[in-house]
């Protein structure tokens, strides 16, 4: 009996987490960090002591914060304290820097919530702790302490596009139809448990890249699912590609059915809920499993509904309706699967979109989009004129 218990007892403790929770992917790394002591001075010669090193980190392509935390999980990151003055050195060595590779999208958080500084590109620096300054006379000679922190590393991915979706709707599919990323694909909700990017290859060189974020649900918001953790990657891309299941989506038996308009309307409120200003992106609708029958229709029905959204809001659900809704620029059907109709229609349409943005946002060129988007806001701002 005894034996039964034991063994039964050692399996459990023995069990690992299946595979595919084992995410490699970290976002957010937690480190403490401290920069060196300056070095004493020499008060009978007049000499310096070496100001103590810092700690900082500087932005790398190909880094992850996985390594980081590998690297220094339960340990303090110090720098070198700064030299004595000697006589043979009057003026002691700086202490030595330690120098941490993050990969670029990292914001550095302080303990108390102040940013200290992001990382968007290669070699970019943010220092973490400095060090402390070396003894002088005005410091009676002592060296001080450099800073002490607990800092906090956030990756926000960085991509041109990012990939919103229901699980099940075809964005690890489409990533792959696309881009050169392999995500895993599977007819089964939240196969995509982290986010994956790609890129998207041009034949004239031109890349491209996207994000593919791990399904968001209703109420991912207020964490149903797995929540809003990966909501942030949105944050730092410039333009949204909504895909939705021409079929529609069903969680489970005890969730509502929900129409593919339904979908994208609760995707809209997920991210309204979440941080309204992302709706100020421009957003693109692809409405995917195009080869299914009947999807057709459901193309039609959804570009005429958007022609005017707000009166078919009022026909629908309390519950799927979002306060603001999103202005698709294009509504485009497409069949992700074997690279069916639409994707290579999408592949030029994200392109063009992207290049528009980008004179619309560069202050010499005075783009007619522009002008569109100033004057929705400043409507908003002051309301709609009353006659
Ligand atoms: N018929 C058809 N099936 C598709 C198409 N695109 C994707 N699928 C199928 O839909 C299912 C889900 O596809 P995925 O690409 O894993 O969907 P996902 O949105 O990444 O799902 P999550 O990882 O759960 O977020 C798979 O069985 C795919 O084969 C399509 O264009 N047509």
């Amino acid at each position: 009996m005894v034996f039964i218990f034991r063994t039964l007892f050692a399996a459990r403790e023995l069990k690992k987490p299946r595979g595919y929770l084992r995410s490699k992917f970290l976002d957010s790394v937690r480190l403490h960090v401290k920069g060196g002591t300056g070095g004493t001075g020499l008060p009978k010669f007049g000499g310096l002591g070496g100001q103590g090193g810092c700690v900082y980190c500087i932005g790398k392509e190909d880094a992850n914060l996985k390594t980081v935390m590998t690297k220094h999980r339960g340990k303090t990151v110090s720098a070198g304290h700064g030299e004595d003055s000697r006589k043979t050195k009057i003026v002691g060595n700086p202490g030595s820097d330690v120098k941490l590779e993050v990969p670029l999208g990292v914001t550095v958080y302080r303990e108390d919530g102040k940013v200290l500084g992001s990382i968007d590109k290669e070699g970019e620096t943010v220092i973490l702790a400095r060090g402390g300054p070396g003894g002088t006379p005005e410091s009676n000679f002592l060296g001080h302490h450099g800073q002490l922190h607990h800092i906090r590393l956030d990756l926000k991915l960085i991509a041109d596009i990012g990939l919103v979706g229901f699980p099940n709707a075809g964005k690890s599919s489409l990533l792959k139809a696309i881009s050169k990323a392999q995500p895993k694909i599977a007819n089964y909700p939240f196969t995509t448990i982290k986010p994956n990017k790609g890129i998207i290859f041009y034949k004239d060189l031109r890349q491209i890249s996207i994000a593919d974020l791990p399904g968001l649900i209703e109420g991912a918001h207020i964490n149903v699912g797995l929540g809003h953790s990966f909501l942030k990657h949105v944050e730092r891309t410039k333009i949204l590609l909504f895909i939705a299941d021409a079929q529609g989506f069903q969680l489970s038996p005890k969730y509502p059915k929900r129409s593919c308009l339904e979908t994208v309307l609760l995707l809209n409120k997920e991210l309204e809920l979440y941080n309204s200003e992302l709706l100020q992106k421009p957003a693109i609708l692809a409405v995917n499993k195009m080869d299914l029958p009947g999807t057709d229709e459901v193309l039609t029905g959804i570009k005429d509904a958007y022609k005017d959204i707000n009166s078919v809001l009022d026909t629908l659900p309390e519950d799927v309706r979002p306060k603001n809704v999103i202005p698709f620029e294009d509504i485009i059907g497409i069949s992700a699967l074997r690279r069916g109709p639409g994707i290579q229609e999408l592949k030029e349409l994200l392109r063009r979109r992207l290049d528009e943005l980008a004179e619309e946002t560069d202050p010499n060129i005075v783009h007619p989009n522009k002008v569109l988007r100033q004057s929705r806001a400043i409507v908003k701002e002051r309301g709609a004129k009353v006659t």
